[in-house]
C-alpha cells in the first residue's frame, strides 16, 4: 500500500559542520529516496539544535567584535536554520533521485509554526541546543551571556532555551498544494519557527520547537498515513542501557502510557519522540507511527523492524 508518510529527521542525519553536513545528508537521503521510489508520499521535517545554536552564537559574536554586523534576532536564526540544513537536504535528495532516474521536484518550504505566548515553556527553558561545553566554559557563558546552561545527561553543558508546543503551521495550504502536486517538501524544519499571533501578524518569538511535535503537527495537517522518527536507535528499548533492557517491536496506546509513567524515556530525547508518536498514532483511526534508525527506515515501513505505535 502506499502511503503519505512525515519523516522526522534526527541529528545524526545532519551532522555538525557544514562539511560534514553536506557529507552525511547524501547518505540520509537514500533511504528517504528508497520510500519515494517504493510509490510513497513523502513529508520530510528535522531537528536543528546544533545548527541554530552555532548560528547564533556567531552572530551574537560577530555583532560584538565588529560594528558594522548586526544583532541577528533568535528566530531569525531558526529561519536561517532552516534555510541552510534544507539547501543541503534538498540538493542531496535532488542528486538522488536523479541517480535513480527520477525527476521529482524537491523543495524547502521557510515555515512557521504558530505557538502560545502563554506556553509554560517560556519560563522553563529545556530544549539544548548548540555545542557541548565542560562546566566551566558553561559558567563563563552564562555569565557573559546570560545562556541557561545544563548539564545533559553526562555528556557535557548545553544551552537550553524555551520549546513551546506547536499549535498551528502557518504554511500549512502552501505545504498541502505542493504535496498534493507530487513534490518533496521540507517543512517545519527545526520544529519551525515559532511565531505568536498578534492580529494579522505573526510575531517571531526565541525559542526552539521541538521537531518531533512538530512533525506530528505537520502529519496529522496533511492528514498522513505514517509518522516515522527516525533517529540513531532501530528500536525503543524499555531499561533502556541496564542489564534487563529490552527493545520493542510493538507498542499499544496503553502499553506506551505505562512506559512513558515508569520513565522508560529519557526526556530530551526518547520522550519527547514517543510522545508526538503516540499523539499522532491516537489522533485519528489507522494512523500509526514508526520509530528507527536512518539506516533501516525501508525496512521500517516493510514491517520488519523498528518500534510501531498503533492501536
Ligand atoms: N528508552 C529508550 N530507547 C531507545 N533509545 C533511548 C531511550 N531513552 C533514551 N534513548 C536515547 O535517545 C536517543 C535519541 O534521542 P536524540 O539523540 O535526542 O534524537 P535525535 O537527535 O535523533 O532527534 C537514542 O539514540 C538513545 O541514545
Ligand atoms: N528543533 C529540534 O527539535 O532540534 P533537535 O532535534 O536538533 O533537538
Amino acid at each position: 500500500m502506499k502511503d503519505k508518510i512525515v519523516v522526522a529527521l534526527g541529528g545524526n542525519a545532519l551532522g555538525k559542520t557544514p562539511k560534514e553536513q553536506h557529507e552525511l545528508v547524501k547518505g540520509t537521503a537514500v533511504p528517504i529516496v528508497d520510500l519515494i521510489a517504493a510509490g510513497h508520499e513523502v513529508v520530510l521535517a528535522h531537528g536543528n539544535g546544533p545548527q541554530v545554536g552555532m548560528i547564533n552564537l556567531a552572530m551574537e559574536t560577530a555583532s560584538v567584535s565588529d560594528a558594522g554586523t548586526p544583532e541577528m534576532p533568535f528566530p531569525e536564526c531558526g529561519a536561517m536554520s532552516q534555510g541552510y540544513i534544507g539547501y543541503h537536504l534538498q540538493n542531496a535528495i535532488r542528486e538522488e533521485l536523479l541517480n535513480r532516474g527520477m525527476d521529482v521536484p524537491v523543495a524547502t518550504v521557510v515555515t512557521q509554526v504558530i505557538v502560545d505566548k502563554n506556553d509554560p515553556a517560556f519560563t522553563n527553558p529545556t530544549k539544548p541546543i548548540g555545542s557541548f561545553y565542560s562546566k566551566e566554559e558553561a559558567d563563563e557563558l552564562s555569565a557573559k551571556k546570560g545562556y541557561n546552561m545544563v548539564e545533559d545527561a553526562g555528556r557535557g553543558y548545553r544551552r537550553v532555551v524555551p520549546s513551546p508546543r506547536p499549535i498551528d503551521v502557518a504554511e500549512k495550504a502552501t505545504v498541502k498544494a505542493l504535496v498534493d502536486n507530487n513534490h518533496v517538501v521540507i517543512t517545519v524544519g527545526g520544529g519551525g519557527i515559532p511565531v505568536v499571533k498578534e492580529g494579522n501578524k505573526l510575531v517571531g518569538v526565541p525559542a526552539v520547537i521541538d521537531k518531533d511535535f512538530a512533525s506530528a503537527k505537520i502529519a496529522e495537517i496533511l492528514d498522513a498515513d505514517y509518522l516515522i522518527i527516525l533517529t540513531a536507535v532501530e528500536k525503543v528499548a524499555i531499561n533502556f542501557g541496564k542489564e534487563n533492557e529490552k527493545w520493542l517491536s510493538k507498542l499499544d496506546f496503553a502499553e506506551t502510557e505505562q512506559y512513558i509513567k515508569e520513565g522508560h524515556f529519557a526526556p530530551g530525547s526518547m520522550l519527547p519522540k514517543i510522545e508526538a508518536a503516540l499523539g499522532f498514532a491516537k489522533s485519528k483511526s489507522g494512523r500509526k507511527s514508526l520509530i528507527t534508525s536512518l539506516e533501516k527506515a525501508k525496512e521500517g515501513i516493510e514491517g520488519i523492524t523498528g518500534t510501531l505505535i498503533t492501536q
